[in-house]
């Protein structure tokens, strides 16, 4: 866990109470190869944490190391508080993609339905199923997408969808592993403002891989390229990002103004 000087050396605030993820002295490589070495953060309930890196710098891994489906060499992770074996119940993970045969005849209500039967043991559907995997989907910006065919939809859509099949589970921490190619920023802000109106109480963690949406959209940044670090997205600077990404990288905001190396702003000449 982090110490209180780490947490005003980081310019975190203080937060009470468990945080809802904790990564303690974590080390993991697959074989010979570290790929998280020594990871220490810590995530709390409502904050929406982006955690972007180089191509193969270990976010996928730090994902999985979440979910338990990868168990740390050294260090402890837990969630709410919890082992990642119990904690998991209360996470739901948004792959990059899913597969589905496009001619198996699923509605988005239908895969938004999914989350209510992952916590029974019966495939029972009721009223009260259904209208809250329709909330859920309206929720998500896809009251009218309800009954479309799931492989119909975008990119963008189909993720919404998965989103909704994780709010009906009622899973209190989100982990979304952003898909690349098929989401546009566009559709991808207008996600993350779905997720904003969701409230404070729900917490979510996005891979994401754009720079310039990372800097408008959330407050806090997880930095993975072996090393972790958790910064506040306002001070990663320039200089943090090329020692990251290993090239000049320019994160450019909304308003064609740039990060300097002290979180400060300036505009392009
Ligand atoms: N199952 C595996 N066995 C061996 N090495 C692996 C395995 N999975 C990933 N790696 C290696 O671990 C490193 C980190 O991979 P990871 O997928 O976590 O990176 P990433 O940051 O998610 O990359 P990307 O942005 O390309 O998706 C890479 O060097 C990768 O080759």
């Amino acid at each position: 866990m982090m110490s209180e000087s780490a947490h005003s050396d980081c310019g975190c605030q203080a937060h009470s109470g468990e945080p809802v993820v904790c990564f303690d002295g974590v080390s993991f490589s697959y074989g010979r190869t570290p790929v998280i070495e020594d990871a220490d953060f810590d995530i709390y309930q409502g904050e929406s944490v982006c955690v972007i890196g180089p191509n193969g710098g270990g976010k996928s891994t730090l994902l999985k190391l979440m979910l338990g489906l990868l168990t740390p060499d050294q260090g402890e992770i837990r969630l709410f508080g919890q082992t990642t074996k119990l904690g998991r119940a209360r996470v739901g993970y948004v792959p990059q993609q899913i597969e589905f045969d496009p001619l198996f005849p699923v509605s988005a209500l239908d895969v938004a339905l999914m989350g209510r039967l992952s916590k029974k043991s019966f495939g029972f559907v009721s009223q009260a199923d259904r209208a809250s995997a329709y909330e859920a989907l309206a929720k998500m910006g896809l009251a009218d997408q309800a009954k479309q065919p799931f492989a119909s939809l975008s990119g963008g859509q189909r993720q919404a969808v998965l989103i909704a099949r994780a709010l009906v589970a009622e899973s209190e921490l989100l982990l979304l592993d952003e898909p690349t190619a098929h989401v546009d920023v566009a559709a991808e802000e207008r996600l993350m403002k779905s997720l904003k109106a969701l409230g404070d109480e729900l917490t979510v963690i996005t891979v994401s891989h754009d720079l310039a949406f990372v800097s408008r959209s959330v407050p806090k940044v997880v930095c993975v390229n072996r090393c972790v670090h958790l910064h506040p997205t306002a001070r990663l600077s320039e200089a943090r990002i090329r020692e990251l990404y290993g090239h000049e990288v320019r994160m450019v905001q909304h308003d064609h103004e740039h990060l300097d190396s002290h979180g400060g702003h300036h505009h392009h000449a």
